[in-house]
């Protein structure tokens, strides 16, 4: 049997303060969906906007340099927010921001999109597809009238937090409808931000209850860029629909090689 293939997947890491010392990284379900759910290798990238510590990497990391080194882009969600002056708004004052991270993923997102490489984003990843792409976010949900509060219940314990939180509706003939083959599936949610405007070239895949839009693809991609509101890397062996989505992110991968 031929060895088998281990596509690499960079992941732009996040920048948080870890004791004295500003660090990168990411969280570690992201990783592991990949490697186990994606069967493809994860590679860290930090960040490359400047830092405390850091001298901007802008001129040693072109987007295109990193992207030469991958077969597959992976953003993840973060508790820190998309800077809202990309879309054009004001940041509110106690908005927690990661501009090193913003910094690296916007310019990536769109140069993949260009390259089509597969990409697959998930939460605040979502937000910067679509932010990447020319579209805006709510800052807040749950403040607009009409639509839910999709934030986690922070007083439960991890896994109440990520528990099933609400259906998603998927659209016909969609890729989402496709691998779940059912027209609503049950998610988790854990976001205070969603996607507002949808910009220019994702088209809807899913919807929540309140018609927030939960998934979106892009139409200038020929195999998978996909973007998610919810949270299937947690615990994704224990469902079908999580489990397709990182199957077909790493099988589209695959068959570019
Ligand atoms: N900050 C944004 C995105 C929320 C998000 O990504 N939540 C997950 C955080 C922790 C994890 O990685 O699971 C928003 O509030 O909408």
């Amino acid at each position: 049997m031929g060895q088998q293939l281990w596509p690499v997947v960079g992941i732009p890491c996040d920048v948080y303060q870890h004791g004295l010392h500003p660090h990168h990284g990411s969280g570690e379900k992201y990783i592991n969906a990949l490697a186990h759910g994606a069967g493809v290798r994860p590679v860290l990238l930090p960040a490359i906007g400047g830092g405390t510590d850091l001298t901007p990497l802008t001129d040693i990391c072109l987007p295109d340099e990193v992207l030469d080194s991958l077969d597959g882009l992976f953003l993840t969600g973060n508790i820190s927010n998309v800077n809202p002056q990309f879309y054009g708004e004001q940041s509110p004052s106690d908005n927690l921001l990661d501009p090193q991270r913003d910094a690296t993923t916007l310019p990536l997102i769109r140069r993949a999109i260009e390259r089509d490489i597969p990409l697959f984003a998930v939460c605040r990843g979502f937000q910067e597809l679509n932010v990447a792409l020319g579209g805006s976010l709510y800052q807040r949900v749950h403040e607009v009238p009409g639509m839910l509060d999709h934030r986690e219940d922070s007083s439960l314990p991890r896994e109440g937090q990520y528990d099933y939180a609400h259906e998603i509706l998927l659209v016909e003939d969609g890729l989402l409808r496709g691998l779940a083959g059912a027209e609503r599936v049950r998610v988790n949610s854990v976001h205070g931000q969603g996607i507002h405007r949808l910009a220019d070239g994702l088209e809807i895949e899913a919807t929540a209850p309140d018609g927030l839009i939960e998934a979106a693809r892009s139409l200038d991609h020929s195999r998978f860029a996909l973007g998610v509101q919810f949270h299937p890397e947690w615990q994704y062996q224990r469902d079908p629909f999580y489990s397709a989505l990182f199957r077909a992110f790493g099988d589209a991968i695959r068959e570019r090689l």
